[in-house]
């Protein structure tokens, strides 16, 4: 499925209307029938609906929607919120439909807030542009005040599309239909709450008039057809032969997490590169693990030997190496001296940023894999920032640098260098806990070695990593005391639903 822009959402109309045959008027039709049904099926009592009509194509969703949940003898009150001059186009038409079926319009009064029970909201819809003008201000403020339960059409009034927005008022709905495919702000740390549960309704726009976003969503069906199966045949060496660098005497923790979720995840050959203190105590507890040295001076990483590389699939630095600026060159070595995939996370992403020249001349496939504060970082930008503009932020960074970029979060934004973009959903609020990105730099360690193309070894990566999250919940912990090693230990409940 196909994330959208407000653009390529019209750009989709358009072409369903001018190249495919479709009626402007059907397709309201079938977008506010196919939302009607669905109220009907989530509010199937004795709810009392009002309904509230905006001006534009949304508002033409309104007018089916209040028609059709009259046909089935609901108890509606329909608004039309704007002057009958505003109402034009397929709006008008359905508006025509609904009062020659014998149905009227009525005046907003201050009962209708106390004697119905949901408010449906077809006020505003992708059409929204700047501060909310008359009536719309209000009404949100009052729909927002009520104690009704609030749907809205397609997307909470006010809420904009795309990313970018910075100041808006909008419905803060308890549930949305979504007409047709996901919009950007659902992804977005600062609007995502504006839907409250949500749905996507398809509501027939033909697929192949559908716009080339370049962004869709990661689904348990794309894991199921791209997740490399092991060949009888495999041996260790075939699986992948990876090699984790960090863990300094400070943060052994995340270095054994890495590794310890990497060896798991199926790597055939896991090495850490780590200062040789921590070995003994890592040692007894992960068998599977084997040590290479490095050079360190005061439990710091200061160097390695690049002889350490030589065979590896995959690379992965950063995981609990520490920001003291001697660790800098480990990450320089990594950038020059390696050809194959390299994964940067963490404190390695900290160093990374004064050697953004080496990172731009690297012809092997790197991997960045930041939360919001270390690409806000990487990219010179305040968080805020990255948070409003994440979509965007993410591909200029991965084309200008050729890297791939894994910007994590609840929605986290999957980028490929040429700016092809995934969004991978799963997971809970029990992974925002220090040692979870540990646990997914090791997933994507082996990920990224057993896949061809990048792009589905760190969608596969993060669903792995997520599902796993979910399905622990499921079964024992919950989001306050599920902890990082408890994914490590548990991912097979994911491999087996993908069996
Ligand atoms: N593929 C599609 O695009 C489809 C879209 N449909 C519906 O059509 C909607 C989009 O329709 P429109 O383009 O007419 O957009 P809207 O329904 O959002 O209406 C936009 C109109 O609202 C007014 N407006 C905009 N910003 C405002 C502000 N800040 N304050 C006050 N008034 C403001 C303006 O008069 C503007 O023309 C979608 O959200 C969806 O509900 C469906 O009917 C069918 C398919
Ligand atoms: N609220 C949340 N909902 C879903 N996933 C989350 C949430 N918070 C964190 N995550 C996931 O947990 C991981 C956290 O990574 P990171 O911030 O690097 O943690 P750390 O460095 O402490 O190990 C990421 O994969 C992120 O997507
Ligand atoms: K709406």
């Amino acid at each position: 499925m196909q994330v959208v822009r407000a653009e390529e959402m019209y750009e989709w109309d358009r072409k369903a209307i001018e190249a495919y045959g479709r009626e402007g008027h059907i397709l309201m039709e079938n977008a506010g029938r196919t939302i009607a049904e669905q109220v009907l099926r989530d509010f199937s009592g004795e709810e009392k609906f009002l309904v509230l009509i905006g001006g534009g194509n949304n508002g033409g969703d309104g007018f089916v929607l209040a028609r059709i949940l009259r046909d089935k003898g609901k108890s509606v009150t329909a608004i039309q919120v704007v002057p009958d001059e505003k109402i034009k186009g397929d709006a008008q038409y359905h508006k025509e439909i609904y009062e020659q079926s014998g149905y009227v319009l009525d005046s907003l009064s201050e009962e209708d807030w106390d004697r119905n029970t949901v408010v449906i909201d077809a006020m505003l819809g992708i059409g929204v542009d700047g501060p909310l003008r008359p009536p719309f201000d209000e009404l949100v403020e009052k729909v927002n005040a009520s104690y009704l339960a609030k749907v809205s059409v397609d997307i909470p009034s006010g809420l904009p599309a795309d990313e970018g927005a910075e100041d808006f008022q909008a419905v803060q709905a308890d549930i949305t239909y979504i007409v047709q495919a996901p919009k950007q702000s659902l992804y977005l740390d600062d609007t995502r709450g504006f839907y409250g549960e949500w749905r996507i309704l398809d509501i027939g726009l033909p697929p192949a008039a559908s716009p080339e976003t370049g962004c869709r969503v990661w689904s348990e069906e794309a894991v199921r057809e791209s997740y490399p199966a092991i060949p009888a045949s495999a041996h260790k060496g075939t699986r992948g032969k990876g090699l984790v660098i960090g863990g300094g005497h400070m943060m052994p923790g995340a270095l054994i997490m890495a590794a310890k979720a990497s060896i798991r995840a199926g790597a055939g050959l896991t090495t850490a590169a780590t200062v040789p203190a921590i070995v003994p105590s890592i040692a007894p507890s992960l068998p599977e693990l084997m040590f290479t040295g490095v050079t360190e001076t005061d439990g710091v990483i200061t160097d390695i030997d690049a002889g350490i590389l030589g065979g590896k699939d995959g690379v992965a630095v950063g995981v609990g190496m520490g920001r003291d600026p001697r660790s800098q060159s480990v990450v320089e070595t990594l950038l020059t001296g390696t050809e194959g995939r390299l994964l940067i996370d963490a404190d390695g992403l900290y160093h990374l940023k004064d050697l953004l020249s080496s990172l731009k001349e690297r012809e092997g496939e790197t991997v960045l894999t930041p939360h919001i504060g270390e690409m806000a970082r990487l990219c010179d930008k305040e968080i805020a920032e990255v948070k409003r503009n994440p979509f965007s932020l993410s591909k200029s960074f991965a084309r200008e640098y050729g890297v791939s970029l894994v910007l994590k979060g609840p929605a986290t934004i999957i980028t490929t260098p040429g700016g092809e973009q995934v969004v991978e959903t799963s997971g809970n609020e029990g992974l925002s806990k220090g040692g979870s990105g540990d646990v997914l730099t090791g997933i994507l360690l082996t990920t990224m070695m057993q896949h061809s193309s990048m792009k589905e070894a760190l969608s596969n990566g993060c669903f792995l990593h997520g599902r796993t999250a979910e399905l622990v919940i499921e079964r024992t912990r919950t989001v306050y005391d599920i902890v990082p090693t408890d994914l490590i230990d548990h991912l097979s409940l994911t491999f087996r639903t993908m069996e």
